[in-house]
């Protein structure tokens, strides 16, 4: 089957990056979110991480002015009906997404493929609430978007072969490798990703290292390009903490436990860089540990 045009769900850094790496390929895209602050502030954010790529040399200035024009804007999710490929990004409330996907359905045509970005909860399950289980799919992207390689497809228990090889196909015109991935608790990356970063929140909450001491130690004792602590700002902890809660209730093994200390910032609504203040606080402009 053929997309052309791509709805996204969610005008966060996930959505923002998806909007930006579709765009960049030549798909028409519709971008929409419940906050009127997080669209208005979209295309700046997406102009901005374009200009990057300009500076860089990676792209030229009519391929980003082509991108830009490519995005539009779409306040109303009614507007995403019109899309051959929806993909929703929202926040990592597996409630939220069952209504989105609710609210989606009078509007969509009958080809259109649903996708979630999900990084941990059951595409099974998100997909059996809607009318099309078989054309439904996690599509997991990484952040940053632009930057990162991967992406993880993740098939439905119902997912049927044509959608998987589509959503296969559009990947690799976006210029990413896909992996397979089964639908289980936060798939691949995040099962053995997220786990690290709680660990590094116990080990700075039993006192074992500071924050700079664990994230100096990851980065130049296993060559990791950010420290666990920095990387859970930059996802975001209340997603790693969502992640953490449906692996800890998903697989129902203690070995998931989310460490206190992490739901305490999140509680805090220190939730890392979106908020200005997570293990870092950077309010700055230079990133000063809070612990
Ligand atoms: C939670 C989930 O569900 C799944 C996940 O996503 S888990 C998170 C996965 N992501 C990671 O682990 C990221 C780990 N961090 C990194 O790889 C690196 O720190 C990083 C790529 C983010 C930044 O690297 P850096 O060397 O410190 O920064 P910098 O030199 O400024 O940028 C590197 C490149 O990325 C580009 N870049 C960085 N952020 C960008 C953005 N938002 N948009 C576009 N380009 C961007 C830069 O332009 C630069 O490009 P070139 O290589 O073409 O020059
Ligand atoms: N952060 C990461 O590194 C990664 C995240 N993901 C996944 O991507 C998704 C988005 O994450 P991320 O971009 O980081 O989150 P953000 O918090 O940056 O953005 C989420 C956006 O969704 C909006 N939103 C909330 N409810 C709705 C709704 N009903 N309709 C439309 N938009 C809504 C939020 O608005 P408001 O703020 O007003 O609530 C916010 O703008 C999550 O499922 C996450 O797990 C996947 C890979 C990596």
């Amino acid at each position: 089957m053929e997309i052309k045009r791509v709805g996204v769900i969610g005008a966060g850094q996930m959505g923002n990056g998806i909007a930006h790496v579709f765009a960049l390929a030549g798909y028409e895209v519709l971008l929409n979110d419940v906050s009127k602050t997080a669209l208005e502030a979209a295309p700046g954010i997406i102009g901005g991480n374009l200009d990057r790529q300009v500076a860089r040399g990676r792209i030229t200035e009519e391929e980003r002015d082509r991108a830009l024009g490519q995005i539009e804007i779409a306040p109303e999710i009614a507007t995403i009906g019109a899309a051959d490929l929806v993909i929703e990004a929202a926040t990592e409330r597996e409630e939220l997404k069952h209504k989105i996907f609710a609210s989606l359905a009078p509007h969509l045509a009958e080809h259109t493929i649903l996708t979630s970005n999900t990084s941990s909860i059951s595409i099974t399950r998100l997909a059996s609430q809607t009318d099309r289980p078989e054309r439904f799919m996690g599509l997991h992207f990484m952040n940053p978007v632009p930057v990162m390689q991967l992406v993880e497809l993740i098939r439905g228990i119902a997912t049927d072969e044509p959608t998987y090889k589509t959503m296969a196909a559009v990947v690799t015109k976006l210029g990413k490798t896909y992996s397979s991935a089964e639908d289980f608790p936060a798939f691949i990356v995040n099962r053995i990703l997220v786990p690290m970063i709680n660990e590094a929140v116990y080990t700075l909450y039993e006192g074992v290292g500071t924050v700079s001491s664990i994230d100096t130690s990851m980065k130049l004792g296993a060559n990791h390009p950010m420290g666990p602590l920095e990387l859970g700002d930059f996802i975001g902890l209340d997603t790693c903490l969502a992640i953490m809660n449906v692996l800890h209730e998903g697989l129902a093994d203690t070995k998931y436990r989310p460490c206190p200390l992490l739901v305490k910032y999140v509680e805090a609504g220190w939730l890392g860089r979106k908020t200005q203040r997570g293990f870092y606080d950077y309010r700055s402009g230079t990133p000063v540990p809070t612990r």
